[in-house]
């Protein structure tokens, strides 16, 4: 744990771990948070306690018998100052990965593809110290003149201690915002492809891996799972999942489903299977047999949980490893200069725990406050703009106090400049918003391709290409929006809110009662502590969360927001035309949006993205602008 974080509430309530034959730890989308959070203590873990776990883990794993592998799916990169702050960029995060040589198989997301220094690195650095555990079956790199496997594309390995035989692959959804120095190929162009059809021909297996960066609900694995089912209606396949950011578990058949496992060091996931049987006959024979079961549980990730799930204590549980490991991310943070005290924020913005717009949404601040007043370009301050900003390039809340050179890497990590075009009719740029509402591409976190992937005719022809598709898939769920089981549980009978207490006998509020946690908080003894937190519903049920948290409330963020600066949009009298400000990272759509609506409204002018201007210099980054608008504004005094 890093100095300046607290360890959780020692007395929340914790369910248990069930071990399997197979038992797995799994982590996801933890963007360069592994020095743990600092302001949240039931995230405070960090990559150092992780390793300490893991190996009580693997312990207790040898002392059953059973295996046990750590995965990761990826977007390692981009999201935190121990990432961010760096020259280059990741330097100290790929660093004390490699040192904690902790995965047995990785893969990578989108986040490692987007800029082409930091794909060149993370294949220089981290791909031959992974070597074969290193999986990526659909991206290439091209770094010499040629282009070639990013890293390995398929790993048949035997498990330590059951001597399981495991094919493994690694996916990355169809992702089309990456450098030109890689390429990555659609799930459901693989599934066609030679080496990967002899690859799952092999009848040897006992369970097919699919590390990925594809969230639990997109298309492509359905292209694979349907693949290798048509092969092996009976071999379990598991899928390792990442990329929307939340804790989700998805029941695909029998012996097949897929675990997500949250975001940014907050979530470990751990997934068993037991009644695995060996198709190998020397190999020793697993205790449990019978009917394959599989289970899954989202461990907070802090150092009670880890003790808890391990049976150690503050004093047995660090391991030297592990200590060395968090005392080096300290140095590092110490000289990235992190902990450096910028402002201190008046009171919490929310992301998405505070309704859009509010007055405790960070995008309302954002587009109300902050970019009127820091978004400046001398020559134009005085034509009327709009500001848009893609809901995704910010990443996470802002905590009431201390708000560091660090946290402006949290909230606003990118590097994107801004651009404006110019002298844009009013008339087509008060449309331009709703037209962002209405495209496809990608503007917030998870959202995965530009192209519709719920497009029927891709799918058609895809099945059509597809020898070994199988027919019994009902593709309508996923044209129409995909409605798992975790729908049924929303919708099924609730108990009534005035029968419901909590811990502090205090009635709930009707939407608390729509949580299903509840019927357990009723039943619950007094004496635990509830803190707000995840309380996932998925396939299973209820209980996947390893605490059992009070909900908080979700609402969504925008998709784009719209700031405008110099006119009051809902005057009688807006200007002839205003000034359209943006993020080079949404270039292409602000193009595509002028376009289409000129076209619409019969306008003959067409725009292209060489007209588009800088409104501000190359350093002025938003996380720059936001590092002087705290520094400036909210003073140095934490209450
Ligand atoms: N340079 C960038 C890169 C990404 N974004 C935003 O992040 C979203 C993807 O993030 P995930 O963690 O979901 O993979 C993407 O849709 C963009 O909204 C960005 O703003 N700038």
């Amino acid at each position: 744990i890093q100095p300046q974080a607290r360890d959780s509430d020692p007395n929340q309530q914790i369910r248990h771990l069930e071990w399997g034959d197979l038992n797995f730890l799994h982590t996801t989308d933890n963007h360069g948070w592994h020095a743990g959070h600092l302001q949240e203590p039931q995230y405070s873990a960090d990559l150092g306690d992780y390793m300490s776990f893991i190996s009580h883990m693997q312990r207790i794993a040898d002392q059953k018998g059973v295996d046990l592998l750590v995965v990761d799916s990826g977007d390692r990169s981009e999201g935190n100052g121990l990432y961010d702050a760096s020259d280059p960029m990741g330097k100290y995060t790929r660093r004390v990965l490699r040192k904690a040589n902790h995965f047995d198989l990785l893969t990578s997301g989108n986040h490692e593809l987007y800029n082409g220094t930091t794909s060149l690195n993370e294949w220089r650095e981290m791909v031959p110290h992974f070597g074969d555990r290193y999986l990526s079956s659909n991206i290439e790199i091209n770094a010499t003149g040629e282009w070639e496997p990013f890293a390995n594309r398929n790993l048949k390995f035997k498990t330590k201690n059951l001597g399981l035989t495991i094919s493994a692959f690694g996916f990355l959804f169809d992702f089309t915002g990456n450098d030109v120095n890689t390429r990555v190929t659609p799930a459901s162009q693989i599934v066609q492809q030679e080496w990967f059809r002899k690859a799952i021909a092999d009848t040897e297996v006992d369970v097919f891996l699919i590390l990925c960066h594809i969230d639990v609900d997109f298309l492509e694995l359905k292209f694979i799972h349907g693949a290798i089912r048509a092969l092996h209606p009976e071999v379990p396949i598991q899928f390792m999942a990442g990329h929307a950011h939340q804790r989700k578990f998805r029941v695909f058949d029998e012996k097949c489903s897929a675990l997500e496992s949250g975001r940014y060091c907050e979530t470990v996931g751990f997934l068993s299977l037991s009644g695995l049987v060996p198709k190998d006959k020397s190999a020793p024979r697993p205790r449990d047999g019978g009917k394959m079961k599989t289970f899954r549980r989202y461990i907070d990730y802090n150092r009670v949980n880890f003790q808890h799930h391990t049976n150690t204590t503050q004093e047995t549980f660090d391991t030297e490893e592990g200590l060395a490991l968090s005392r080096e991310m300290t140095g590092y943070r110490e000289k990235l200069d992190l902990n450096r005290l910028v402002g201190c924020a008046p009171q919490d913005y929310t992301l998405d725990k505070s309704p859009y717009p509010s007055k405790n949404n960070w995008y309302s601040y954002l587009a109300t406050t902050l970019l009127p007043k820091m978004v400046l370009n001398p020559a134009r301050n005085t034509t009327p703009h709009m500001i848009f900003i893609n809901g995704g390039s910010q990443r996470f809340d802002v905590f009431k106090g201390p708000f560091t050179y660090d946290t402006s890497f949290l909230i606003s990590p990118f590097t994107s400049r801004f651009l404006f075009a110019r002298d844009i009719p009013y008339p087509i740029a008060s449309r331009l918003l709703d037209y962002f509402l209405r495209d496809p591409s990608p503007y917030a976190i998870g959202k995965g391709a530009e192209e519709p992937r719920k497009n029927s005719k891709d799918i058609m022809t895809a099945m059509g290409e597809t020898p070994s598709w199988d027919p019994n898939y009902d593709y309508a769920d996923v044209l129409l929006g995909h409605v798992s089981s975790a729908a049924k549980w929303r919708s099924r009978p609730q108990q009534q809110p005035s029968t419901l207490h909590n811990h502090n006998q205090q009635i709930l509020s009707p939407f608390q009662s729509l949580t299903p946690d509840y019927e357990e908080t009723a039943t619950t003894p007094n004496h635990y502590h509830r803190t707000l937190g995840y309380t996932t519903i998925d396939d299973h049920g209820t209980t996947g969360d390893d605490t059992v948290h009070l909900p908080f409330i979700k609402y969504p963020p925008p998709k784009v927001l719209q700031s405008d600066v110099g006119f009051t949009p809902t005057s009688l009298l807006p200007p002839a035309a205003v000034d359209i400000v943006f993020f080079d990272f949404i270039a292409k759509n602000v193009e595509a949006g002028l376009n289409t609506i000129a076209e619409e409204l019969e306008v003959e002018r067409r725009w292209e993205r060489k007209e588009f201007e800088r409104y501000m210099g190359q350093e002025r980054t938003l996380t720059r602008l936001i590092l002087e608008f705290v520094g400036t504004e909210w003073g140095k005094e934490c209450v």
